[in-house]
């Protein structure tokens, strides 16, 4: 027991390091909303700092840590005023992005201007130790502990009890609401990244004689601290303080109990993934903000361009290239395809995963062992690793069931680190040498040695390379890609419109472990001794670094990033410069790039190489095409859509009969006293039935508040229920979003929810997709570019949309995206609509307009529920009306009769405010009698 005791004491001094850093990550985070990856490396910059006061200009050690914090403050304030506040508006993750090139950028300059270490710091807290009931506890470790409570009861009481912490809860909230309020949201951000950078300083100067400092290792302090502050769900200071303690002492206690390497670095990890799966799946809240996402390539191939390519670079490896330049290549293929996995995980589907790296390793390892080992051959050793990398990749997808964006950044990291210290770092999969040592390998016959044969090997790795850029187009162009595409902009519609978020998950990680995994098979055979310790966390951070440089959206960003890897041509480009800088200054350029790309070109080289070569095209075809008559203009699947004489598309000639003939199959839904609670307190929805049949419009409709949008949202599936809802007497109660999307349910949000950084086409199509599972197979070798089935072309008629189809949905009005939304939920030809409030903001014309659209829908058999606040809108155009008031129905019946119901004049009436002032007038105006 007295053991367990003194070694759980041990843990303290942990535990404060991690409260202490994690207050500053909270802090920054309420001010900014940026969750701060380099926090650990700014604690390092203190600590030198520090040993250069203290040690070699002989400063005091009060003087000393005073200076080197109040460094620090002044380099988050920096950071704050020239990254963080112009990307105030830019996404979380192109946010966390910049605080990634910042670690690297740190990283780096720390090396050149110190030199690696590990530096030895003068101790200055009493080292003596004080004995309780046998219990032996460091003066030090015991005064820091005592330290990080006194700070973070201090942050708490501020938080608490000022109107600066008010500000910051509020800024959290609302950000738009505290500046109206008069707080300036520069000021609170200025403030929290001082104060945040400076408690990284202190921390770094308090750590550093405790641990000696570690250039490689005190960045990486961010990992745990990540942990203990997600563990306290970014909020509260004294949770953070419970949950650094649990994490430095649980840590102390594995690592002296459990010698088995990784175990103590994994324990963060088993905790926040034990949380994930308590706490349940974040429920993303309704109001969607609109981020600017990374820009897509279309995954057009222009085989003519390719071919050149590809002959330019066989004949450069078979006669031009010198034995360096060839190595040169093979890392660049090798760590292109990592960068490739991380454009598919990131660009394609937005799974902010930060493991690519420690995959590849994973991989590199496998495959190596298969051959050194076990004497398999290389092509059997490949699909075996290839096949666990994928298994493994699977796994990491578990976390991203259940969160997104940056919670996810922080498991995988926290993945990669025990991969690093459970795999690379263990005797017992990498030998005493930390190696694996490579045999000569052939392929079908071929020498593959890359020091014997490395023209053989380099082509052998661009064959590959090549492979895997033409499957990932072959995805993007497919039904897949919509699908992951969907998924990256808002899973909530993705799933309305049926696709299946959980596969779509699955499917992307799986297929981007398997290019990693053999990225790091090309390059764990390109050297004699494989050493799986380069894909360390620090590595897998840098892949997402040089992904953004190259273009995360596009697949030529992989080549573009990849020559920022270490051994790729980036590197030879720089050994060639500036002989013997390569390490260290291409990290300080990669992070310095990294910041600046975030800031002025967030979408890489590529976007501008990809707009250039259309330029390019485009005049070279102006060239052949002038004079001609008939101008083709390339459509988004490039595809030309010839136009006519009116300039309006032919598609026109094509839809017009149809329309009328159309028809869906008929379904008649049923909700049957349907409840919806929101914690203990809130019913929002209170046994309400009602039906819909084939061909009918039902509005729903009540004042604000009344339960509306939540009786679409558990209709729809999206909010736990209690009651049934029947789909031609079937039960789709317990079934999800998109198997009630499948059977034939569509809806549109309140808020749109369109992926706005597509085109029309492409939101349509994503919406007509029929959900099948084989399209994910067939469309890695060969994907079908899906069209528009006749009722999405009917409807792009209907709402006046063909001209716009190929256009991106945020360069559009917003009348008409009001439209689009609707389009969508109807391109999947649902027997069902839900529509939830989807004339707000229209103008008369457009309102009337829209009401002849819903009565063509109707008129095709799809039973409609309305849910709108424009009385002349819902009086026009409904067959019955049902109204709610505080989640009750309170009246149903026909138009005429809801209007003369007394409870819902007193509903109305009630809360008369200008809206509705409007709405009745508005209704009256129109002949409706209110
Ligand atoms: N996620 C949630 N958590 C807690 N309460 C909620 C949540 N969503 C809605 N509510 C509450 O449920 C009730 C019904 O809200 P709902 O948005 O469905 O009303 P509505 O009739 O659609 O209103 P409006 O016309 O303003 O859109 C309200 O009291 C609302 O505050």
């Amino acid at each position: 027991m007295i053991e367990v005791l003194q070694y759980m004491v041990l843990g303290l001094g942990a535990a404060a390091a991690y409260t202490l850093l994690g207050c500053g990550v909270i802090l920054i985070n309420r001010g900014s909303g940026v969750v701060n990856f380099a926090h650990g490396a700014m604690a390092l910059v203190a600590a030198m700092l520090f040993l250069t006061l203290r040690g070699q200009l002989g400063l005091p050690w009060g003087v000393a840590i005073i200076l080197a914090v109040a460094a620090t403050a002044a380099l988050g304030a920096l950071v704050y005023l020239v990254i963080m506040r112009p990307l105030a508006q830019s996404s979380a993750t192109a946010r966390t992005i910049a605080t990634l090139g910042l670690l690297i950028l740190i990283q780096g300059v720390v090396v050149i201007v110190w030199g690696t270490g590990p530096f030895n710091v003068e101790r200055f807290l009493p080292s003596g130790t004080i004995d309780v009931l046998g219990v032996v506890g460091s003066w030090d470790r015991l005064i820091l502990f005592g330290i990080a409570i006194v700070v973070t009861v201090v942050l708490w009481l501020t938080a608490k009890h000022t109107a600066v912490g008010l500000a910051l809860r509020a800024i959290a909230e609302n950000a738009r609401a505290t500046s109206a309020l008069g707080w300036s949201p520069v000021k609170l951000g200025l403030l929290t990244w001082s104060v945040g950078a400076g408690l990284a300083g202190l921390a770094g100067t308090l750590i550093a004689p405790i641990t000696t400092i570690s250039v490689d290792t005190m960045p990486l302090m961010i990992i745990p601290v990540l942990a203990a502050v997600l563990l306290a769900s970014f909020k509260s200071f004294p949770l953070l303080l419970g949950a650094s303690v649990v994490v430095g002492v649980g840590q102390s206690l594995i690592f002296s109990f459990i010698p088995i390497p990784g175990m103590s670095q994994s324990l963060p990890f088993i905790l926040i993934l034990i949380l994930l799966v308590v706490r349940g799946k974040e429920r993303v809240g309704r109001s969607h903000v609109i981020e600017r996402l990374p820009m897509v390539g279309t995954g057009q191939i222009r085989w003519g361009t390719l071919t050149v390519i590809v002959a330019v670079i066989a004949a450069g490896i078979g006669f031009w290239f010198n034995d360096p330049f060839l190595a040169a290549a093979i890392a660049t293929f090798g760590w292109s395809l990592i960068v490739l996995s991380v454009v598919m995980l990131i660009g394609y589907s937005g799974q902010l995963s930060l493991a690519q790296a420690a995959l590849a390793g994973v991989a590199g390892l496998i495959a190596s062992h298969s051959v050194a080992s076990f004497g398999v051959s290389l092509p059997l050793a490949m699909v075996v690793a290839v096949i666990a990398t994928v298994l493994i990749g699977l796994a990491f997808a578990l976390p991203a069931l259940r969160t997104n964006g940056i919670n996810l950044a922080i498991v995988t990291l926290g993945i990669a680190s025990i991969t690093a210290e459970f795999i690379f770092k263990n005797e017992l999969f990498v030998g005493p040498f930390g190696s694996v040592f490579i045999p000569k390998v052939e392929l079908f016959g071929m020498d593959l040695d890359p020091f014997l044969n490395p023209q053989g090997y380099a082509i052998f790795a661009f064959v590959v390379f090549l492979a895997c850029c033409l499957i990932a187009a072959s995805i993007r162009r497919g039904t897949a890609g919509g699908r992951l595409l969907a998924v990256r902009t808002n899973d909530r519609a993705a799933a309305a419109l049926g696709v299946n978020v959980i596969g779509a998950k699955f499917y992307v990680f799986g297929v981007s472990a398997a290019i990693a995994g053999l990225g790091g098979i090309i390059l764990a055979f390109s050297s004699p001794a494989f050493s799986p310790a380069t894909f360390s966390p620090m590595q897998s951070i840098s892949v997402i670094a040089y992904a953004f440089l190259g273009g995360v959206g596009f697949i030529i960003g992989a080549p573009a990033g990849g020559q920022f890897a270490p051994g790729s041509f980036g590197s030879w480009l720089i050994d060639v410069i500036w002989p013997g800088a390569t390490g260290t200054w291409l990290q300080v350029i990669s992070g310095l790039m990294v910041i600046l790309f975030v800031l002025l070109q967030p979408d890489g080289f590529a976007r501008d190489w990809v707009r250039t070569a259309a330029a390019i095209r485009g005049r070279l075809r102006g060239k052949q095409t002038k004079g001609n008559d008939a101008a083709a203009r390339p459509s988004a699947q490039g595809a030309p859509e010839t136009k006519r004489k009116d300039g309006r598309s032919a598609l026109l000639d094509v839809i017009g009969p149809e329309v009328a003939a159309i028809s869906v199959p008929p379904v008649r839904l049923v909700v049957d006293s349907l409840g919806v609670r929101f914690g203990q307190k809130v019913v929002a929805v209170d046994g309400v039935s009602f039906h819909v049949d084939p061909g009918e419009v039902v509005a729903l409709i009540g004042p604000n508040g009344a339960g509306k949008s939540t009786c679409i949202d558990a209709i729809s599936g999206f909010v736990p229920s209690t009651g049934r809802v029947l789909l031609n007497g079937e039960d789709v109660s317990r079934a999800p979003v998109h198997i009630r999307s499948r059977k034939g349910m569509a809806r549109s949000f309140q808020s749109l929810e369109l992926f706005e950084s597509l085109s029309v086409r492409d939101n349509l199509l994503i919406a007509a997709d029929d959900g099948r599972v084989r399209h994910y197979v067939r469309d890695l070798f060969w994907s079908k570019r899906p069209t528009l089935n006749p009722i999405a072309l009917a409807v792009v008629k209907e709402f006046g949309l063909i001209d716009v189809l190929d256009k991106r949905v945020d360069d559009l009005p917003y009348g008409q995206r009001r439209l689009i939304a609707v389009a969508r939920a109807m391109a999947g030809s649902p027997s069902v609509l839900l529509l939830d409030e989807p004339a707000a903001g229209l103008g008369d014309d457009e309102t009337r307009e829209f009401e002849a659209v819903i009565r063509q829908i109707a008129s095709w058999g799809v039973a409609i529920l309305l849910v709108e606040h424009d009385m002349g809108l819902v009086m026009g155009v409904s067959n019955r009306v049902v109204v709610m008031e505080t989640g009750k129905r309170i009246a149903m019946g026909l138009p005429r009769e809801i209007q003369e119901d007394p409870a819902v004049i007193e509903a109305y009436l009630g809360q008369r405010t200008d809206e509705t002032e409007h709405n009745l007038s508005d209704a009256a105006g129109r002949g409706v009698e209110v």
